[in-house]
Protein backbone atom coordinates (compact mmCIF):
# COMPACT_ATOMS: atom_id res chain seq x y z
CA UNK A 1 0.00 0.00 0.00
CA UNK A 2 1.14 3.64 -0.70
CA UNK A 3 1.41 5.47 2.46
CA UNK A 4 0.26 8.71 2.29
CA UNK A 5 2.14 11.89 2.30
CA UNK A 6 1.60 12.58 6.21
CA UNK A 7 -0.46 16.34 6.93
CA UNK A 8 1.33 18.68 8.57
CA UNK A 9 0.41 18.39 11.95
CA UNK A 10 2.37 15.03 12.42
CA UNK A 11 5.16 16.85 14.41
CA UNK A 12 2.32 17.49 17.09
CA UNK A 13 2.37 14.09 18.09
CA UNK A 14 1.92 13.93 21.99
CA UNK A 15 4.09 11.14 22.66
CA UNK A 16 6.47 10.48 19.33
CA UNK A 17 9.02 9.16 21.66
CA UNK A 18 6.57 6.79 23.28
CA UNK A 19 6.52 4.19 20.73
CA UNK A 20 7.28 0.79 22.33
CA UNK A 21 11.16 -0.06 21.29
CA UNK A 22 10.99 -3.71 19.97
CA UNK A 23 14.13 -5.07 20.88
CA UNK A 24 16.30 -7.89 18.45
CA UNK A 25 15.47 -10.52 21.06
CA UNK A 26 11.88 -9.37 22.28
CA UNK A 27 8.79 -12.26 22.25
CA UNK A 28 5.51 -11.89 22.14
CA UNK A 29 5.31 -11.80 25.98
CA UNK A 30 6.97 -8.51 26.05
CA UNK A 31 4.64 -6.59 23.87
CA UNK A 32 1.05 -6.98 26.08
CA UNK A 33 -1.03 -9.61 27.17
CA UNK A 34 -4.55 -8.14 26.37
CA UNK A 35 -7.74 -9.54 27.32
CA UNK A 36 -10.66 -7.62 25.68
CA UNK A 37 -14.52 -7.94 27.21
CA UNK A 38 -17.71 -7.57 25.57
CA UNK A 39 -19.82 -8.35 22.72
CA UNK A 40 -23.22 -9.93 22.65
CA UNK A 41 -24.93 -11.58 19.51
CA UNK A 42 -25.70 -8.67 17.40
CA UNK A 43 -23.04 -6.82 18.15
CA UNK A 44 -20.03 -9.64 18.18
CA UNK A 45 -18.68 -6.67 15.77
CA UNK A 46 -17.69 -4.56 18.04
CA UNK A 47 -15.32 -6.12 20.58
CA UNK A 48 -13.84 -7.68 17.54
CA UNK A 49 -12.95 -4.49 16.08
CA UNK A 50 -11.13 -3.89 19.25
CA UNK A 51 -9.15 -7.15 19.33
CA UNK A 52 -7.81 -6.55 15.81
CA UNK A 53 -6.92 -3.22 16.83
CA UNK A 54 -5.03 -4.01 19.29
CA UNK A 55 -2.61 -6.62 17.46
CA UNK A 56 -2.61 -4.31 14.59
CA UNK A 57 -0.50 -1.32 17.26
CA UNK A 58 1.60 -3.80 18.76
CA UNK A 59 0.09 -6.07 21.13
CA UNK A 60 1.77 -9.49 21.73
CA UNK A 61 -1.38 -12.15 22.44
CA UNK A 62 -4.93 -10.85 22.19
CA UNK A 63 -7.58 -12.66 23.81
CA UNK A 64 -11.44 -12.12 23.66
CA UNK A 65 -14.12 -13.10 25.83
CA UNK A 66 -17.30 -13.14 24.79
CA UNK A 67 -21.07 -14.67 25.44
CA UNK A 68 -20.39 -18.78 24.36
CA UNK A 69 -22.87 -18.58 21.46
CA UNK A 70 -20.73 -15.80 20.04
CA UNK A 71 -17.48 -17.42 20.05
CA UNK A 72 -17.63 -18.48 16.34
CA UNK A 73 -18.10 -15.72 15.09
CA UNK A 74 -15.70 -13.37 17.04
CA UNK A 75 -13.27 -16.22 16.24
CA UNK A 76 -14.09 -16.05 12.80
CA UNK A 77 -12.90 -12.54 12.35
CA UNK A 78 -8.94 -12.71 12.66
CA UNK A 79 -7.16 -16.25 13.28
CA UNK A 80 -4.42 -14.14 15.50
CA UNK A 81 -6.82 -13.41 18.39
CA UNK A 82 -7.75 -15.84 20.48
CA UNK A 83 -11.15 -16.59 21.93
CA UNK A 84 -12.50 -17.44 25.28
CA UNK A 85 -16.21 -18.58 25.92
CA UNK A 86 -17.98 -17.33 29.36
CA UNK A 87 -21.25 -17.75 30.64
CA UNK A 88 -24.07 -17.06 28.24
CA UNK A 89 -27.69 -16.38 28.68
CA UNK A 90 -29.26 -18.23 26.44
CA UNK A 91 -29.89 -15.52 23.73
CA UNK A 92 -26.40 -14.76 23.04
CA UNK A 93 -25.45 -11.77 26.09
CA UNK A 94 -23.34 -12.62 29.35
CA UNK A 95 -25.00 -15.05 31.47
CA UNK A 96 -26.31 -13.35 35.23
CA UNK A 97 -23.33 -15.49 36.95
CA UNK A 98 -20.46 -14.31 34.48
CA UNK A 99 -17.09 -13.95 35.29
CA UNK A 100 -13.73 -13.57 34.00
CA UNK A 101 -10.06 -14.92 35.13
CA UNK A 102 -7.66 -11.50 34.60
CA UNK A 103 -5.01 -12.89 36.33
CA UNK A 104 -3.13 -13.73 33.19
CA UNK A 105 -3.38 -10.57 31.49
CA UNK A 106 -1.23 -7.00 31.87
CA UNK A 107 -4.48 -5.16 31.17
CA UNK A 108 -7.76 -5.54 30.37
CA UNK A 109 -10.64 -3.57 27.42
CA UNK A 110 -14.16 -3.84 28.57
CA UNK A 111 -17.52 -2.97 27.01
CA UNK A 112 -18.35 -2.18 23.27
CA UNK A 113 -21.07 -4.48 23.05
CA UNK A 114 -21.80 -6.07 25.86
CA UNK A 115 -25.10 -4.53 26.51
CA UNK A 116 -25.94 -3.45 30.15
CA UNK A 117 -27.62 -6.81 31.24
CA UNK A 118 -27.17 -8.96 34.51
CA UNK A 119 -24.02 -10.64 33.00
CA UNK A 120 -22.50 -7.49 32.19
CA UNK A 121 -22.98 -5.48 35.21
CA UNK A 122 -21.38 -8.73 37.28
CA UNK A 123 -18.43 -7.95 34.62
CA UNK A 124 -18.27 -4.49 35.01
CA UNK A 125 -18.54 -4.72 38.93
CA UNK A 126 -15.82 -7.26 38.87
CA UNK A 127 -13.57 -5.06 37.17
CA UNK A 128 -14.17 -1.96 38.57
CA UNK A 129 -13.03 -3.05 41.69
CA UNK A 130 -9.52 -4.70 39.94
CA UNK A 131 -7.61 -1.24 39.86
CA UNK A 132 -4.27 -3.09 40.49
CA UNK A 133 -4.74 -3.44 36.79
CA UNK A 134 -4.80 -1.21 34.03
CA UNK A 135 -8.59 -1.57 32.37
CA UNK A 136 -10.21 0.46 29.82
CA UNK A 137 -14.19 1.10 30.22
CA UNK A 138 -15.71 1.93 26.84
CA UNK A 139 -19.58 2.09 26.02
CA UNK A 140 -22.08 -0.49 27.79
CA UNK A 141 -19.12 -0.50 30.99
CA UNK A 142 -19.71 3.25 31.07
CA UNK A 143 -23.41 2.88 30.73
CA UNK A 144 -23.53 0.05 33.47
CA UNK A 145 -21.38 2.17 35.71
CA UNK A 146 -23.71 5.52 35.12
CA UNK A 147 -26.62 3.18 34.98
CA UNK A 148 -25.90 2.17 38.94
CA UNK A 149 -24.38 4.95 39.96
CA UNK A 150 -21.38 3.48 40.97
CA UNK A 151 -18.70 6.64 41.06
CA UNK A 152 -21.28 8.54 43.70
CA UNK A 153 -22.56 5.90 45.70
CA UNK A 154 -21.11 3.30 46.53
CA UNK A 155 -23.33 1.45 48.77
CA UNK A 156 -24.77 0.47 45.56
CA UNK A 157 -21.88 -1.95 44.72
CA UNK A 158 -23.86 -5.09 46.58
CA UNK A 159 -24.69 -7.27 43.82
CA UNK A 160 -21.12 -9.70 44.36
CA UNK A 161 -18.34 -10.70 46.55
CA UNK A 162 -17.74 -7.23 47.07
CA UNK A 163 -20.48 -6.69 49.02
CA UNK A 164 -20.09 -4.98 52.54
CA UNK A 165 -16.96 -2.89 51.36
CA UNK A 166 -18.13 0.76 52.45
CA UNK A 167 -15.90 2.98 50.11
CA UNK A 168 -15.65 3.04 46.45
CA UNK A 169 -11.83 2.12 45.15
CA UNK A 170 -11.06 6.18 44.92
CA UNK A 171 -7.37 5.40 43.22
CA UNK A 172 -8.40 4.82 40.21
CA UNK A 173 -5.70 5.70 38.45
CA UNK A 174 -5.57 2.56 36.37
CA UNK A 175 -8.70 3.43 34.49
CA UNK A 176 -9.35 4.70 31.40
CA UNK A 177 -12.99 5.69 30.40
CA UNK A 178 -13.44 6.13 26.56
CA UNK A 179 -16.93 8.18 26.49
CA UNK A 180 -18.64 9.72 23.20
CA UNK A 181 -20.81 12.83 24.51
CA UNK A 182 -23.77 10.67 24.80
CA UNK A 183 -22.11 8.39 27.45
CA UNK A 184 -20.58 10.92 29.26
CA UNK A 185 -24.21 12.74 29.19
CA UNK A 186 -25.24 9.42 31.29
CA UNK A 187 -22.07 9.61 33.64
CA UNK A 188 -22.36 12.80 34.43
CA UNK A 189 -25.45 14.09 33.57
CA UNK A 190 -23.86 16.74 31.73
CA UNK A 191 -25.72 17.19 28.04
CA UNK A 192 -23.91 16.41 25.11
CA UNK A 193 -24.29 19.30 23.49
CA UNK A 194 -22.34 21.62 26.29
CA UNK A 195 -18.78 20.64 25.14
CA UNK A 196 -17.27 23.08 27.61
CA UNK A 197 -19.03 21.83 30.65
CA UNK A 198 -18.67 18.04 29.44
CA UNK A 199 -14.72 18.61 29.59
CA UNK A 200 -15.03 20.28 32.71
CA UNK A 201 -16.77 17.30 34.01
CA UNK A 202 -14.62 15.11 32.92
CA UNK A 203 -11.58 16.83 34.65
CA UNK A 204 -13.29 16.94 38.04
CA UNK A 205 -13.82 12.71 37.74
CA UNK A 206 -10.67 12.53 36.94
CA UNK A 207 -9.25 14.66 39.34
CA UNK A 208 -11.53 12.92 42.15
CA UNK A 209 -10.76 9.07 41.01
CA UNK A 210 -6.87 9.89 38.94
CA UNK A 211 -8.42 8.16 36.40
CA UNK A 212 -7.84 9.15 32.54
CA UNK A 213 -11.02 9.83 30.41
CA UNK A 214 -11.08 10.46 27.09
CA UNK A 215 -13.75 12.54 25.72
CA UNK A 216 -14.18 11.55 22.43
CA UNK A 217 -15.84 14.02 19.43
CA UNK A 218 -13.82 16.58 17.29
CA UNK A 219 -11.81 17.32 18.40
CA UNK A 220 -10.89 14.68 21.37
CA UNK A 221 -9.49 15.94 24.27
CA UNK A 222 -8.11 13.23 27.29
CA UNK A 223 -8.11 14.34 30.37
CA UNK A 224 -5.99 12.55 33.29
CA UNK A 225 -5.85 13.00 37.16
CA UNK A 226 -3.41 9.61 37.03
CA UNK A 227 -0.72 10.56 39.42
CA UNK A 228 2.71 12.42 37.44
CA UNK A 229 5.93 10.97 38.19
CA UNK A 230 8.99 13.56 38.02
CA UNK A 231 11.85 11.63 37.35
CA UNK A 232 15.21 12.24 39.77
CA UNK A 233 18.00 14.32 38.34
CA UNK A 234 21.39 15.55 40.01
CA UNK A 235 20.17 17.70 41.82
CA UNK A 236 16.14 17.12 42.27
CA UNK A 237 14.49 13.77 43.97
CA UNK A 238 12.17 11.85 42.19
CA UNK A 239 8.56 13.33 42.67
CA UNK A 240 5.35 12.75 42.60
CA UNK A 241 2.52 15.53 42.24
CA UNK A 242 -1.09 15.36 41.69
CA UNK A 243 -2.89 17.39 39.08
CA UNK A 244 -5.22 17.24 35.91
CA UNK A 245 -3.13 16.71 33.08
CA UNK A 246 -5.55 18.13 29.88
CA UNK A 247 -4.25 17.08 26.37
CA UNK A 248 -6.51 18.47 22.57
CA UNK A 249 -6.04 16.07 19.92
CA UNK A 250 -5.43 17.71 16.57
CA UNK A 251 -5.95 14.55 14.37
CA UNK A 252 -9.02 13.18 13.21
CA UNK A 253 -11.92 13.97 10.78
CA UNK A 254 -15.66 14.19 10.66
CA UNK A 255 -15.73 10.77 8.41
CA UNK A 256 -14.83 8.84 11.88
CA UNK A 257 -18.77 9.37 12.58
CA UNK A 258 -19.28 5.92 11.63
CA UNK A 259 -19.92 2.64 13.66
CA UNK A 260 -17.17 0.83 14.62
CA UNK A 261 -14.69 3.62 15.06
CA UNK A 262 -14.64 4.07 18.60
CA UNK A 263 -14.40 0.40 19.47
CA UNK A 264 -11.42 0.50 16.96
CA UNK A 265 -9.90 3.39 19.22
CA UNK A 266 -10.98 0.81 22.72
CA UNK A 267 -8.24 -2.10 21.13
CA UNK A 268 -5.35 0.75 20.64
CA UNK A 269 -5.88 2.44 23.93
CA UNK A 270 -5.71 -0.75 25.57
CA UNK A 271 -2.99 -2.04 23.22
CA UNK A 272 -0.62 0.79 24.25
CA UNK A 273 -1.52 0.23 27.97
CA UNK A 274 -0.40 -3.26 27.52
CA UNK A 275 3.19 -2.47 25.67
CA UNK A 276 4.12 -0.58 29.17
CA UNK A 277 2.31 3.02 28.69
CA UNK A 278 1.25 5.48 31.82
CA UNK A 279 -2.66 5.46 31.19
CA UNK A 280 -1.95 9.06 29.88
CA UNK A 281 0.62 8.59 27.94
CA UNK A 282 -1.38 5.04 26.42
CA UNK A 283 -4.49 7.54 25.97
CA UNK A 284 -2.95 10.51 24.01
CA UNK A 285 -1.40 8.27 21.67
CA UNK A 286 -3.89 6.40 20.87
CA UNK A 287 -6.00 9.34 20.07
CA UNK A 288 -3.56 10.73 17.96
CA UNK A 289 -2.65 7.61 16.00
CA UNK A 290 -6.37 6.77 15.79
CA UNK A 291 -7.26 10.06 14.23
CA UNK A 292 -4.47 9.83 11.90
CA UNK A 293 -5.23 7.00 10.80
CA UNK A 294 -8.79 7.96 10.12
CA UNK A 295 -7.02 11.31 8.32
CA UNK A 296 -5.09 9.01 6.28
CA UNK A 297 -8.47 6.61 5.31
CA UNK A 298 -9.74 9.70 4.39
CA UNK A 299 -7.30 10.85 1.86
CA UNK A 300 -7.36 7.66 0.60
CA UNK A 301 -11.12 7.17 0.07
CA UNK A 302 -12.97 10.13 1.10
CA UNK A 303 -14.77 11.23 4.42
CA UNK A 304 -17.96 9.69 3.36
CA UNK A 305 -16.98 5.57 2.21
CA UNK A 306 -14.97 5.90 5.54
CA UNK A 307 -15.55 2.83 8.14
CA UNK A 308 -14.12 1.46 10.66
CA UNK A 309 -12.44 -1.12 8.72
CA UNK A 310 -10.86 1.80 6.55
CA UNK A 311 -9.86 3.31 10.08
CA UNK A 312 -8.13 -0.34 11.34
CA UNK A 313 -6.18 -0.72 7.90
CA UNK A 314 -4.20 2.47 8.32
CA UNK A 315 -3.25 2.10 11.60
CA UNK A 316 -0.05 0.48 9.94
CA UNK A 317 0.53 3.63 8.34
CA UNK A 318 -0.24 5.62 11.26
CA UNK A 319 2.68 4.27 12.96
CA UNK A 320 5.04 4.50 10.52
CA UNK A 321 4.06 8.10 10.15
CA UNK A 322 5.52 8.93 13.74
CA UNK A 323 7.83 5.63 14.54
N1 LIG B 1 -20.59 -3.38 14.94
C1 LIG B 1 -21.01 -3.36 16.20
O1 LIG B 1 -21.23 -4.40 16.81
C2 LIG B 1 -21.19 -2.05 16.88
C3 LIG B 1 -21.73 -2.02 18.14
N2 LIG B 1 -21.81 -0.87 18.86
C4 LIG B 1 -22.34 -0.95 20.21
O2 LIG B 1 -23.65 -0.47 20.21
C5 LIG B 1 -24.03 -0.14 21.53
C6 LIG B 1 -24.70 1.22 21.56
O3 LIG B 1 -23.71 2.22 21.34
P1 LIG B 1 -24.05 3.56 20.52
O4 LIG B 1 -22.91 4.46 20.72
O5 LIG B 1 -24.39 3.19 19.11
O6 LIG B 1 -25.38 4.10 21.16
P2 LIG B 1 -25.65 4.92 22.51
O7 LIG B 1 -24.72 4.55 23.61
O8 LIG B 1 -27.09 4.82 22.83
O9 LIG B 1 -25.28 6.43 22.10
C7 LIG B 1 -26.13 7.16 21.27
C8 LIG B 1 -26.82 8.23 22.13
O10 LIG B 1 -25.83 9.18 22.55
C9 LIG B 1 -26.15 10.44 22.00
N3 LIG B 1 -24.97 11.20 21.50
C10 LIG B 1 -24.75 12.51 21.69
N4 LIG B 1 -23.59 12.86 21.14
C11 LIG B 1 -23.08 11.78 20.58
C12 LIG B 1 -21.90 11.55 19.85
N5 LIG B 1 -21.00 12.50 19.57
N6 LIG B 1 -21.66 10.30 19.38
C13 LIG B 1 -22.55 9.32 19.62
N7 LIG B 1 -23.70 9.49 20.32
C14 LIG B 1 -23.95 10.72 20.79
C15 LIG B 1 -27.08 10.15 20.86
O11 LIG B 1 -27.81 11.32 20.64
P3 LIG B 1 -28.62 11.60 19.27
O12 LIG B 1 -28.03 10.70 18.20
O13 LIG B 1 -29.99 11.26 19.59
O14 LIG B 1 -28.35 13.04 19.01
C16 LIG B 1 -27.85 8.98 21.36
O15 LIG B 1 -28.87 9.39 22.26
C17 LIG B 1 -22.75 -0.19 22.36
O16 LIG B 1 -22.66 -1.43 23.00
C18 LIG B 1 -21.69 -0.12 21.30
O17 LIG B 1 -20.45 -0.64 21.72
C19 LIG B 1 -21.25 0.38 18.35
O18 LIG B 1 -19.95 0.41 18.85
C20 LIG B 1 -21.30 0.43 16.84
C21 LIG B 1 -20.74 -0.82 16.18
N1 LIG C 1 -16.76 14.89 13.87
C1 LIG C 1 -15.77 14.10 14.26
N2 LIG C 1 -14.48 14.49 14.10
C2 LIG C 1 -13.47 13.71 14.49
N3 LIG C 1 -13.64 12.50 15.08
C3 LIG C 1 -14.89 12.07 15.27
C4 LIG C 1 -16.01 12.84 14.88
N4 LIG C 1 -17.12 12.14 15.20
C5 LIG C 1 -16.72 10.99 15.78
N5 LIG C 1 -15.37 10.95 15.81
C6 LIG C 1 -14.57 9.88 16.41
O1 LIG C 1 -15.10 8.61 16.08
C7 LIG C 1 -15.15 7.78 17.22
C8 LIG C 1 -16.62 7.45 17.54
O2 LIG C 1 -16.71 6.68 18.71
P1 LIG C 1 -18.07 6.01 19.14
O3 LIG C 1 -19.17 6.98 19.08
O4 LIG C 1 -17.82 5.30 20.41
O5 LIG C 1 -18.27 4.94 17.95
P2 LIG C 1 -18.73 3.42 17.97
O6 LIG C 1 -19.35 3.14 19.29
O7 LIG C 1 -19.72 3.32 16.85
O8 LIG C 1 -17.54 2.58 17.73
C9 LIG C 1 -14.46 8.54 18.35
O9 LIG C 1 -13.09 8.21 18.39
C10 LIG C 1 -14.64 9.99 17.92
O10 LIG C 1 -13.62 10.84 18.42
MG1 LIG D 1 -18.67 3.53 21.12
Amino acid sequence: MKVPSPPPFIESAPADQRWPYRAADAHKGNFGRVLLVGGSRGMAGSISLSSMAALATGSGLVSVAIPDRCLETVAGFHPGVMTIPIQDDGVGAFGADASVNTKPYDVVGCGPGMGTGAGATALVEQLFWQADQHRVFDADAINIIAKENWLHSPALLRNSEHRGKSTLPLDQSTLVLTPHPGELARLTGVSAKDRDAQIEAAKSLAERFGMTIVVKGGPTWVVSGELLKTAATADVPAQNSQGVQVYRNRTGNPGMATAGSGDVLTGVVTSLLGQGLGAFDAATLAVYLHGLAGDFAAQAIGQASLTCREILGHLPAAIRAIE
